[in-house]
């Protein structure tokens, strides 16, 4: 793998070093396994298994979200070298809300991280841009870090909606939340997601300068250049190269092709 990883980080470093040399800064490649509503106790035991055998670069971020009935068991089981993320969490403190699972409980399990705005969130279960923002502020206010989605319909690209949509997404997560320093930007057009149909890695570079140009205009220089921005949507073994070659791709987040073990170890 990780040689692959590695050289990629490397190249992402001379590339941000340049670029935000003000700053001082190089941003981590950060590598996010969605496992969605995905697995069963067995196959996630082996998945684990697997995951702690797996030799991963130290320089990488990697995190793996598995569905919530399994937080436990996957906390339990996984080296800590690898962070756990929810893939949904309520909007304020828990009580008298069925189904929902709150922040607290989410920390209480040992997770550290949070997927919100997903576009099966948003579309399939119909989530707005304001009721993510409070998701957003509340999961930051107790200390639990954001991959926060974007992304557009494949309509709103055809239409050419797509900076409009994602920027409109971005000010809905920049209205609530009252600091960047723990929120990672995740990139998903909704067209490429399950579909098979990536990004080419000129479409994905295009939307993140974009999204990394909204935060320096709407927010500062400074959450711009230090804000991770990731690609999702069908991203496997064979695309992923060209993909974190671009200049403002700063990891993935992955669904499908992270329940195999070989994509945290491409080499
Ligand atoms: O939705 C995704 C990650 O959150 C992407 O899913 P796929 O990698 O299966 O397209």
């Amino acid at each position: 793998m990780c040689i692959f990883f590695c050289s990629f980080t490397l190249q992402i470093f001379t590339f941000k070093h340049l670029q935000f040399l003000s700053f001082l800064l190089c941003l981590q490649f950060f590598v996010g396994g969605n496992w969605k509503c995905n697995g069963t106790k067995d196959s996630i035991s082996k998945l684990v298994s697997d995951l702690n055998s797996a030799k991963l670069e130290a320089d990488v971020d990697v995190v793996v979200a598995p569905p919530f009935v399994y937080l436990d068991q996957v906390k339990n089981s996984l080296t800590d070298r690898i962070e756990i993320s929810a893939q949904n969490s309520w909007i304020g403190k828990g009580g008298a809300f069925t189904g929902e699972i709150s922040v607290e409980q989410l920390k209480d399990t040992g997770c550290n991280w949070v997927i919100l705005g997903h576009s099966e969130r948003r579309h399939v279960i119909g989530e707005d841009d304001q009721f993510i923002g409070k998701k957003a502020a509340y999961a930051l206010s107790q200390g639990l870090k954001v991959i926060a989605c974007i992304g557009e319909l494949l309509q709103e690209r055809e239409a050419g909606k797509t900076f409009d949509v994602c920027f409109q997404q971005m000010k809905a997560f920049a209205d609530a939340v009252p600091s960047w320093d723990d929120v990672v930007v995740a990139y998903e057009p909704v067209w490429a997601i399950g579909t098979g149909k990536v990004a080419t890695p000129q479409q994905a570079q295009e939307v993140h300068i974009a999204v990394r140009d909204w935060l320096k205009k709407n927010v500062s220089a400074e959450v711009a250049s230090k804000t991770r921005i990731i690609y999702g949507g069908s991203v496997n073994g064979s695309n992923c190269s060209e993909l974190a070659k671009q200049e403002d791709i700063d990891g993935f987040l992955v669904g499908g092709a992270s329940l195999k073990v070989y994509f945290y170890c491409w080499a």
